[in-house]
């Protein structure tokens, strides 16, 4: 099978065909993190990009939360970083209001110490865009999500939610969704492969649960960027140990 990637990495132009990358969600309490950085030394060959989840440990301030990112970036300075907060009604465990949530974000944003920043699509208008401006002009990639953590939208919405994303100025743009059945799974995956057709964005979409580990495992194949995976405890329904995802990602690429 023949890959087509453009200079900075992962974006096909011509081939729907995708590498995923491997991205590790973790958290860790104050006194846990040397245990995380002895798992994710032991799993580096399997992880291409961290995500800082924030929202697990939610009563932390922003000097902590700088702490422990510049901790992880000292050691582990070959992979990118994505901070994300992830709220309650996206499946999260934050607990912040929007105007709390654009603070904290700005703030993070302003430290400089990350690559990519994950915003809600669903945050108020003017605050995520105000966010997605001010993490451009400090060159830090922004990824925008969302999440149907009950069901799966149709087809058409599943698109017109892609084409939204793409217009908002932002380089990923991630769609998670919750399948009944096989059929959801399928509209993820023809949503995704259909939006890459035209599209030089990077897209990502996950199925989540057991029926969307299909997703996480063979979305590349459809269009999809990256795939997240766990290095201990899954952070969100179907996620697989990044070892696991990895060896079973081979049999696509
Ligand atoms: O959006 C996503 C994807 C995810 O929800 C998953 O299903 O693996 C895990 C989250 O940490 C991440 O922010």
């Amino acid at each position: 099978m023949v890959y087509i990637y453009n200079e900075d990495g992962g974006n096909v132009m011509e081939n729907v065909n995708v590498k995923p990358k491997i991205v590790v969600t973790l958290s860790a309490a104050k006194n846990q993190w040397d245990d995380l950085y002895k798992k994710i030394e032991d799993n580096e060959l399997y992880i291409d990009i961290i995500e800082y989840r924030a929202d697990l440990c939610d009563s932390q301030e922003v000097p902590d939360y700088v702490e422990d990112i510049k901790a992880l970036k000292e050691k582990f300075n070959r992979l990118p970083l994505i901070f994300t907060y992830r709220t309650r009604g996206e499946g999260g465990q934050g607990s912040k209001e929007p105007n709390d949530y654009y603070e904290l974000n700005k703030a993070i944003i302003e430290e400089e110490c990350i690559d990519i920043i994950d915003i809600e699509m669903l945050l108020y208008e003017d605050l995520r865009d105000e966010l997605i401006q001010l993490a451009r002009a400090k060159g830090i990639q922004v990824l925008v999500s969302h999440h149907e953590m009950e069901h799966t939208p149709s087809l058409k919405e599943l698109k017109a939610l892609y084409q939204h994303m793409q217009q908002l100025n932002v380089d990923y743009s991630k769609l998670a969704v919750m399948p009944e059945d096989g059929r959801d799974v399928l509209k993820l995956l023809t949503a995704v492969y259909e939006t890459k057709q035209d599209s030089h964005h990077h897209i990502v979409g996950i199925a989540m649960g057991e029926q969307g580990k299909l997703s996480r495992l063979a979305g590349g194949a459809f269009g999809s960027d990256l795939t997240y995976g766990h290095i201990g405890q899954e952070a969100a329904p179907g996620q697989l140990h990044v070892q696991q995802l990895k060896s079973l990602m081979e049999i696509y690429q």
